[in-house]
């Protein structure tokens, strides 16, 4: 995950594990005199249909289980003092296999003024065009709300399916473009903490939650609830911290609308819950969130272009605890991969947020099932210091507990290393190796075609 906020920063899992994620430490400064607001409105551009290839199957990599962890044949959850819950394997897992199919979101956003952000669909995450090879040539879309200018649409169903979130945070982010007090990363994170907050207001209003189109990315089984079950490591943020963090709650309250206040907390002692629940949320963002990033082929066929686009929260995924020799990686989803890698057709939901967690090895019954939050090929003390700064947790896998010359553990790390790290010339993108078919594919700069 690296990259969730630590922008608050903002780093979110498995953001680092690209050679592109940003870890932007944040400042807020004072908060702006914030006038309230009864209404938030968002105004809709004239409707024009973007060509879009939404609609079409893909193939993505060979999986053979379709269930999340919740209802997995081959893994399940447990509670350790010193880790918390964690994935262990049910069952012998075969390399290769799915512990996790296909997750989307509970929650996801693009990144605050992201240089893309015309060009990927603020709705459904797919690219303005699939068969552009540079993203400076992919066209923008035309299709926005021209009250924030922030959101951007590849056709008119996505802008009215968005509508349902997009018309409580419209005035929250026009003021947050004005506001100087909270930098861009910050102002990431807090289009984030909306989306949640939207998403727990939408829930109260409908409890049957049969709020979301089909089009939408999001995970529908999910719950608000579920959500706040997520670490929160609350008593290892600083004072300092905390404090950004109620500048953060203020400035939410001030700018929602009162009528979508008062749904979720109507009385004053669902207020005081509201703004602690705030808080509790912008550390389960911290330690939970993952960034959004893809892949495309530049004009050679050996060199990739990886971009870190978002950041989004999935209940499933973070279940897994980090370590430093992983077995399993997450697999970002793709358009089409080069060569049909199975015959299992799916339908594609048009976006880059979606992602699965593949086992890169054989797992054996009661294994820990563990992925990477950071780059694994830092050495052991910069990999301690990552894991603690953004993530605020000592790291306890088999390769960082003990002495840090211990030399067997370093031996068995470097064969790690040398075994399942990415060697691309490309560049040094350190991605995880994954079996498909009697390949190895890498889970970063893997070839994707946008067709
Ligand atoms: C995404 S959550 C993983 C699930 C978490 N254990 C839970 O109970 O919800 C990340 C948090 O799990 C714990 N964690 C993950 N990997 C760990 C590790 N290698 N050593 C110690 N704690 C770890 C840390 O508290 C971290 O902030």
């Amino acid at each position: 995950m690296e990259d969730l906020l630590t922008s608050l920063n903002t780093t979110s899992i498995a953001s680092d594990i690209s050679n592109t994620t940003t870890n932007t430490v944040s400042s807020v400064k004072n908060i702006d005199t914030i006038t309230n607001s009864t209404t938030s409105t968002t105004t809709t551009t004239t409707p024009t249909i973007i060509n879009s290839e939404n609609d079409k199957d893909i193939l993505i990599p060979a999986l053979l289980s379709s269930e999340l962890i919740s209802n997995s044949k081959n893994s399940m959850i447990k509670q350790s003092k010193e880790k918390g819950r964690y994935v262990v394997a049910k069952q012998d897992i075969k390399s290769g296999e799915s512990i996790v199919f296909r997750e989307e979101p509970y929650v996801v956003c693009m990144n605050y003024k992201d240089p893309y952000e015309r060009k990927i669909c603020h709705h459904c995450f797919g690219l303005s065009s699939t068969t552009s090879k540079s993203m400076t040539t992919t066209p923008d879309f035309t299709l926005h709300c021209d009250t924030c200018n922030i959101v951007w649409y590849c056709s008119n169903h996505c802008q009215l399916n968005d509508l349902i979130y997009h018309k409580h945070e419209c005035f929250t982010y026009k003021r947050m473009q004005s506001s100087s007090q909270f930098d861009t990363s910050c102002k990431t994170s807090i289009k984030l903490l909306l989306k949640l907050i939207i998403k727990q207001y939408l829930e109260i209003k409908d409890q049957s939650l049969s709020l979301n189109p089909s089009s939408s990315i999001e995970s529908k089984e999910v719950r608000f609830k579920d959500i706040l079950t997520l670490e929160t490591n609350l008593n290892k943020f600083s004072t300092q911290r905390i404090t950004e963090f109620r500048m953060i709650s203020k400035f939410i309250e001030k700018t929602m609308d009162k009528e979508f206040l008062k749904v979720i907390c109507p009385t004053n002692k669902e207020v005081i819950e509201f703004q602690n629940n705030l808080i509790k949320l912008m550390c389960i963002l911290e330690c939970n969130s993952h960034d959004i990033s893809f892949t495309i082929p530049q004009s050679t066929k050996s060199s990739y272009e990886y971009f870190s686009i978002g950041i989004g929260l999935y209940y499933h995924s973070s279940m897994f605890n980090h370590s430093c020799t992983p077995n399993i990686c997450k697999v970002i989803e793709s358009k089409q991969h080069p060569q049909p890698i199975s015959t299992e057709k799916v339908q594609y939901s048009g976006n880059f947020a979606t992602h699965s967690m593949i086992a890169i090895k054989d797992i054996k019954k009661d294994e820990e099932i563990s992925f990477n939050y950071i780059q694994v090929t830092l050495s052991k003390v910069d990999r301690l210091k990552k894991l603690e700064s953004s993530y605020h947790f000592q790291c306890k896998c088999p390769s960082c507990i003990g002495d840090v010359n211990n030399k067997a553990s370093i031996k068995s790390h470097s064969q790690f290393i040398e075994k399942h790290i990415c060697k691309s010339k490309t560049g040094n993108c350190s991605g995880i190796l994954f079996p498909l078919n009697d390949n190895l594919i890498c889970n970063i700069c893997r070839p994707i075609i946008l067709k």
